[in-house]
Parts: C-alpha cells; structure tokens; sequence
C-alpha cells in the first residue's frame, strides 16, 4: 500500500486505499478546544457522537464548507488526525501519496488550498481529481473516453451536475443547496406544522428513513414541545417528508438541468442513450431520481454505492496517473 484515494466532503469523509478498499467513511466533524484548534480531541463519528454534549470549552467544526477549505489550519489538524486513525505512516513506514477530490467547480485558490493542507498534513505526492470524475470511475466509467457522460452529485454542502468527455469537462452547473438543506426544510417543517423543536440529527435521522428503498410509511421523531418544552414523540409521515423537502428539491434540479444547454448535439446523443449518473448522498432520497428524469428529460442511474464511489475512484486514480493529469488543471 502506497497510498489513499480521499473524499473530504462537507458532510463525510471517506478514504480507500488500493487493496483494502474503503478504510474510513465518518462524519467531516471534530471536536477541539476552542484554546488550542490545533489538536483534535475527536474525530468522525466519536466527535458526532459528542455533538450537543461537549461543555462549554469544547467546540465542535466543519472543516469543509461547501465542498471546501475555509480555514487551512483547522483543515489541516482534521486531515492530520485522519491520516493518523487510518494509521498512514505506520502502515507505509513514510510519507504516503494521495490522490484528493475537489467539486469540480473549486477555484484554483480552493485547490492550492487542498494542495497545501494535504502537504503539511503529511501527504507526499499529490493527485487532485475532481469528484465527478472519481465518481464516474469508481461506477465503471472511464472519463478519458470519446464519449460524454453526465454526473450529478447531490452531496451534504453542494449539488453540481458536470458533463465529462475525453479527459474533460464539457459543462457544469453548481448550486450550494444540497443535502444540508434538505435537513433544514425537515427540521422548519416540524416547527411550523407540529410545533416541535428537533435538532439538525433528528432532522437528518427523519430524511435518510426515508430512502427509495424504503416501503415504510410513517416514522416517528422525538423532539421538543414548542410552547411547553417538554419532550414530545410525533408521527411523520412519508408524504410530509417528501411535501416538505419538495420546493428544496426542486430549486437543486432546475438549478441542474440548465446545465443541457451548454452542451453540443453529439454530447446530448451521448447522454441520451446512455442516461444521467447521479451520486452522492442526497442521489438516494426518496423521489430524487424521478424528479431528475423529469427536469433533465433523460434516464437516471442511480449509482450502487452513492456515498462512496468517489473515494473509490480516487483510490482507483492512484494507478492512473493519466486521468490525474488530464484533470489537472480542471
Ligand atoms: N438515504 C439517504 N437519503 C437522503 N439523503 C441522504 C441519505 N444518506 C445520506 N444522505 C445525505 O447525503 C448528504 C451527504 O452526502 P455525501 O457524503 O455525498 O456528501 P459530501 O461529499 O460530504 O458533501 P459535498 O459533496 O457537498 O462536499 C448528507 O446531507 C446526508 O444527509
């Protein structure tokens, strides 16, 4: 082992390594000392865990917003801390390579960022991807084609629809409504409707019981009464989910399907007869891939692992050096 493929999402982060696949997929989350940011007291799913918990001196970060570093040394110590729980150094005795993700319509400030905080955090050698493209790869598909393919990702901190073809990118259309925001419409809608405060996990925990997978049709959710503060069970229904998510959902794919109009003929035949990628968390909310047949006018596929694909074709880009430099200054 060499090295890992990296996804360090707004939401997850997930690492593979080439062998032994995914090694880590945990919450982008740490807990430091609001004194001292830079040493992280927890990590993942351990920090999760501490989430309205922690006393007043520990402070809970996002080290990723929108897809992105907003502050190098706090992206730095989380990035530190994951190559550490993954045992980089002690599995490959030096400095390991990485090949990292960036959404594919970060500035070239935002990937010297990445670059930077990847260095000093104890990576050597460092391939950028930009994750549509890993996405693609780790479905299958080979962006150095002569053939479009069309990759929505509906992740926690951004939605982006990106149009691939031999080694590059043809079109893209970016918003930063996504999962996140998903979480909030539940959250406001149990406030305004049944007047019950939840917090952000509750919110969230209401929105993935509810995948497309899922025949159940009613879930129920534990929150605060909002005129007496006392605690308070209410039922949801499936349909009140989808209702309330709905205006969210539909402001992401009319964003998305503007994206088609940037493409050339030949480009849309591509599409056309092979159908629309999607990946990402937010791709397996209940009722998501058919709003995105009906905005884009197109077949949808889901892909089989939406939360990891990407991290996998990034640890799958550690042995193509090719498609990373293709990619390089995307
Ligand atoms: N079954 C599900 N149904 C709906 N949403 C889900 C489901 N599982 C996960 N999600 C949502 O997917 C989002 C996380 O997706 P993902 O891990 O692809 O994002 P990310 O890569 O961390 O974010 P970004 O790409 O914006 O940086 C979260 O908002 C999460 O709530």
């Amino acid at each position: 082992m060499r090295g890992f493929g990296i996804d360090l999402g707004t939401a997850n982060t997930v690492v593979g390594a080439p062998d032994e696949g995914i090694v880590l997929n945990e919450p982008s989350l740490m807990i430091v000392r609001a004194a001292d940011r830079r040493r992280a007291l927890a990590i993942g799913r351990d920090a999760s865990d501490l989430v309205d918990r922690t006393p007043p001196e520990l402070t809970p970060i996002h080290p990723i917003r929108d897809g992105v570093i907003v502050d190098l040394e706090t992206a730095k110590t989380y990035l530190s801390a994951v190559l550490e729980r993954i045992g980089a150094r002690r599995h490959i005795g030096l400095r390991p390579t990485g090949v990292l993700t960036v959404p594919a319509g970060a500035t070239p400030l935002e990937r010297r960022a990445l670059l930077e905080v990847g260095h000093e955090a104890g990576l050597r050698k460092i391939g950028l991807v930009p994750e549509p493209v890993a996405g693609a790869i780790g479905c299958g598909i080979d962006p150095l084609e002569p053939r479009t393919h069309l990759v929505v990702d509906i992740g926690g901190g951004t939605s982006e629809v990106t149009a691939l073809c031999y080694g590059g990118i043809l079109a893209h259309r970016s918003t930063r409504i996504a999962g996140d925001d998903l979480t909030e419409a539940i959250l406001s809608y149990l406030r305004s409707e049944h007047q019950v405060v939840v917090g952000e996990f509750t919110a969230e925990r209401a929105k993935v019981g509810t995948p497309a997978t899922s025949d159940e049709q009613s879930l129920v959710v534990e929150g605060r009464d909002a005129a007496t503060g006392r605690a308070r069970l209410v039922t949801l229904e499936t349909k009140e989910i989808m209702d309330a998510v709905r205006p969210t959902t539909a402001g992401i794919v009319q964003t998305l399907s503007t994206c088609l109009d940037d493409l050339p003929p030949r480009a849309i035949s591509d599409v056309m007869s092979e159908g629309i990628l999607a990946i990402g968390g937010g791709s397996m909310l209940r009722g998501m891939s058919q709003l995105l047949e009906e905005a884009f006018g197109l077949p949808v596929k889901t892909a089989e692992r939406p939360l990891t694909c990407v991290a996998e074709g990034a640890t799958a880009c550690m042995d193509r050096p090719e498609v990373v430099s293709a990619y390089a200054a995307a």
